[in-house]
């Protein structure tokens, strides 16, 4: 078993990275949970695949109940968020329970808020099953939902108890959504690990270095959130790609591109414009856009009215007043944030 510590101010917890981890997690929980009741969030994708093999392993110890969304990004929302509290609250879920995310990043985030506000907080456990999500979006407590304004616009810091990763869950996932991961696993590499970036390179089948992939993602996602856990400094860097990726989901409705098509695009498009403006050593984006192709992902800017897209980048959270933080990489694996004037951003896109 790999394991990493996660040290947030608000909570320490593990993340637990192992083949086959799924089917003992009832053993690993029982270490850490003294409770009788789980409450799993998953989707029906998730579900059809796995709910036998989960609720087998859950229900040796405990009581076991089961929620089920629709797959996709509509699913992180207030709507869906109701209906789910609601089921808890029949349920009779209380405070002394524990909620277990079993999906990819939508359920991840969208279990994780209502972890967090639902009593006023109930622990809960991640249970990743998509690439993004064991790389990403399990560790470090960012947990949203969307409004049709924006992206993540309602959401809080909230640590999970652990993190449990079977890198095995991958074998059932669709090509796309392995690439989605990889635009995340290639922004890393972007921002802190050139040789990351350069393993990445070279690899002939990802499959087989995979978990150590994961590993070392986990391992700089641990290292900045325990540095910053709530985003007022260097944590902002994992956000490289993100200013314009997430406009670019929310100008399409979150309906065109998947969040790792977006950021991958974000990630080209930011690191061309500041090159051109002598921020960033040229021929950077062209090695990530070679990086991007070799994973099956677009890099560039789809047809859109420039006004809606930056309409939509004025959202984002690291804006303050006129001013927005920008991630830009000074060469791969080197990154530093900029400020400025959010108007300014035109020249970016
Ligand atoms: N909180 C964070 O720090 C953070 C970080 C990155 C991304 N995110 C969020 O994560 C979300 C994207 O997550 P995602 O890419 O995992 O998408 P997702 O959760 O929508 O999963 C993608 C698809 O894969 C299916 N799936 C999941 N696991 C599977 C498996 N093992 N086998 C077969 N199918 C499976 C799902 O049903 C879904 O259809 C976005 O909302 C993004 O904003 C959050
Ligand atoms: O954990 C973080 O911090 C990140 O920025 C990770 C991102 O990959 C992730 O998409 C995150 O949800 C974006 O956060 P937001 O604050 O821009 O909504
Ligand atoms: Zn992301």
């Amino acid at each position: 078993m790999l394991t990493l510590n996660v040290n947030a101010k608000s909570r320490q917890y593990k993340i637990n990275i192992k083949r086959g981890i799924l089917e003992k997690l009832g053993d690993h929980i029982k270490l850490l949970y003294k409770g009788k009741r789980l409450l799993v969030i998953t989707d029906t994708n998730v579900s059809r695949l796995y709910k036998e093999k989960i609720d087998r392993t859950l229900s040796e110890y405990f009581k076991v109940d089961f929620i089920e969304v629709e797959p996709g990004e509509s699913s992180k929302s207030f709507k869906t968020m109701e209906i789910c509290c609601e089921k808890l609250a029949q349920l009779n879920i209380t405070r002394s329970d524990l909620i277990v995310a079993f999906g990819g990043g939508v359920v991840g985030d969208l279990a994780g808020f209502i972890s967090a506000t639902y009593l006023r907080g109930v622990d809960f456990i991640q249970v990743p099953t998509t690439l993004l999500s064991q790389v990403d979006s399990s560790v470090g407590g960012k947990v949203a939902i969307n409004l049709e304004s924006g992206k993540n616009l309602v959401g809080n810091f909230y640590q999970p108890k652990a993190v449990f990763i079977d890198p095995d869950l991958l074998s059932t996932l669709d090509e796309k959504y392995f690439s989605d991961g990889m635009a995340e696993v290639i922004k890393y590499g972007c921002i802190r690990d050139e040789k990351l970036f350069n393993n990445l390179k070279e690899c002939t089948d990802i499959n087989k270095i995979i978990e150590e992939i994961i590993y070392t993602c986990c391992e700089i996602k641990a290292d900045v959130v325990g540095e910053d856990e709530l985003d007022k400094g260097i944590r902002m860097i994992l956000n490289f790609g993100h200013t314009i990726g997430h406009g670019i989901e929310k100008v399409f409705d979150y309906k065109k591109y998947s969040h790792g098509e977006a950021v991958a695009i974000g990630m080209y498009v930011i690191s061309k414009n500041s090159e051109k403006l002598g921020l960033t050593k040229m021929g950077t984006a062209d090695e990530i856009k070679n990086l991007l192709e070799k994973y099956n992902l677009s890099y560039e800017l789809p047809v859109v009215e420039e006004k809606n897209l930056i309409d939509a980048i004025k959202k984002d959270k690291k804006r303050t007043g006129e001013y927005l933080k920008i991630i830009l990489l000074k060469e791969i694996g080197n990154c530093y944030i900029k400020k400025i004037k959010s108007d300014e951003i035109k020249n970016y896109i």
